[in-house]
C-alpha cells in the first residue's frame, strides 16, 4: 500500500475555549492535490499551521511524509513548503535576492542555478533585480511560490494561495499548480474559492464549524446534492399552484414563487416540459436549467441557504 503523503487523524485544536478543530481525520494521497474548503474564519489556516509544525494541536496524530509531527519536527519541515497568505516575501529585496536568501537558510550551496531555473519558471527574469516592492500582487504571488520550491519539498502546502488576484494571475497560478503535481507533487490548499477547487483539486473536504462536513471529488460532492433541474419563478400564486400540481414531481417555494422541477438536461425533455405547461395555458415569468455546482454543495453542507453568493466563485461570509 502506498504510503499517505498527509495523514490525520482526531485532530483537535482550540483557541481558550473557542474549539477550532474539532476532530478531524483526512488523508492525502501522493502526487495529489487536496483541497481544503471553507469560509472566511472556519480554521483553514489553523489546520496548515498544525500539519507545518506551526502550531501544536491539543489532541490527535498528524503523520506528514510519514513524520509525526510532534515529535519529528525537523523531518517534517524537511519534506514540507509552506506558501501562506501573507507572503513571506521581503519587500526590501529583489527577487533574486530573496530566493538567495531562502536557498542560503536551506543551506544549499551553489543555489545560482537553481535560482536563476526558479525566476524563468515563473516568468521572473525581467523583474529580477528589481525590489519586490515594485511588484504586482500576482508577481509577489509567485515569488512567494518559487521560494516554497526551493529544495524540492515533496509536499507544499498552499493557504489560499489566489486570494486577492485578478483572474488571469489566478489561472496562471493554476497552470503552476497543475504542473508542480504533474512532476510528482503533492499539493494541500485552502481555499474559499470554490471553483479553484473545482479546477485544481482531486479531493475536496469542506470545513465547517470544526468539522469536515464533506470529503470527496468535485464530481462526488456535486452528485450529494442531486442532479439537474429546471426552475420556473411565476408572477401569481394560482399559477405556480397549478403548475406544482401538473409536475408532482416538482418542489415549490410560496415566497419567491418558483418551482423546481428534476431534469436530465436533455433537449428534448425540456421542449416537453414546456409543452406540458403551455398545454394549461401556464406561462413562468422566467425558467433556468441549472446543473448543480459547488456553490449549491456548500449551501447545502453549511445551511446557508438564504442567499447564493453574487460571484459564483466566492463563498458568501
Ligand atoms: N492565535 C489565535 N488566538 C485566538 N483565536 C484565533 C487565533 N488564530 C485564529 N483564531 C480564530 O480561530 C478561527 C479560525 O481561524 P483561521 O485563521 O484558522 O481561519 P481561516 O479559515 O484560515 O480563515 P481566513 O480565510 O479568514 O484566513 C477564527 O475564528 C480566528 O479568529
Amino acid at each position: 500500500m502506498t504510503r499517505s503523503a498527509i495523514a490525520v487523524s482526531g485532530l483537535r485544536k482550540a483557541y481558550g475555549d473557542k474549539v477550532v478543530l474539532d476532530g478531524i481525520d483526512l488523508t492525502v494521497a501522493p502526487g495529489s492535490i487536496y483541497s481544503l474548503l471553507g469560509p472566511n474564519g472556519a480554521g483553514k489556516t489553523t489546520m496548515v499551521n498544525v500539519l507545518t509544525t506551526l502550531l501544536k494541536a491539543d489532541a490527535g496524530t498528524i503523520r506528514v511524509a510519514g513524520h509525526d509531527v510532534a515529535t519529528a519536527t525537523r523531518q517534517v519541515r524537511a519534506a514540507i513548503g509552506v506558501t501562506g497568505q501573507f507572503a513571506a516575501v521581503d519587500d526590501l529585496l529583489s527577487g533574486r535576492e530573496n530566493l538567495q536568501l531562502m536557498a542560503d537558510l536551506k543551506h544549499i550551496r551553489s543555489s545560482d542555478p537553481i535560482v536563476t531555473r526558479l525566476l524563468e519558471r515563473f516568468d521572473l527574469v525581467e523583474s529580477a533585480d528589481r525590489m519586490v516592492s515594485t511588484y504586482s500582487g500576482g508577481m509577489r504571488r509567485k515569488l512567494d511560490l518559487a521560494m516554497t520550491l526551493v529544495g524540492n519539498p515533496q509536499i507544499i502546502f498552499l493557504d489560499e494561495p489566489t486570494t486577492g488576484l485578478d483572474p488571469r494571475s489566478r489561472r496562471t497560478m493554476w497552470a503552476i499548480v497543475r504542473e508542480l503535481v504533474a512532476e510528482g507533487g503533492t499539493i494541500f490548499l485552502t481555499t474559499q474559492y470554490l471553483e479553484e477547487a473545482d479546477q485544481l483539486a482531486d479531493q475536496i473536504a469542506v470545513l465547517h464549524q470544526g468539522r469536515l462536513v464533506a470529503e470527496g471529488t468535485p464530481e462526488e460532492l456535486k452528485r450529494q446534492v442531486g442532479g439537474s433541474h429546471v426552475q420556473f419563478r411565476f408572477a401569481e400564486i394560482h399559477e405556480l399552484e397549478t403548475a406544482a400540481r401538473l409536475l408532482p414531481e416538482s418542489t415549490r417555494d410560496d415566497e419567491e414563487l418558483t418551482l423546481r422541477v428534476p431534469h436530465d438536461g436533455e433537449s428534448r425533455s425540456l421542449v416537453a416540459l414546456l409543452n406540458r405547461l403551455d398545454q394549461q395555458s401556464i406561462n413562468a415569468q422566467e425558467f433556468s436549467v441549472r446543473t448543480p455546482d459547488l456553490d449549491d454543495v456548500f449551501l447545502a453542507l453549511t445551511d446557508q441557504t438564504s442567499t447564493k453568493p453574487t460571484s459564483k466563485e466566492a463563498i458568501a461570509r
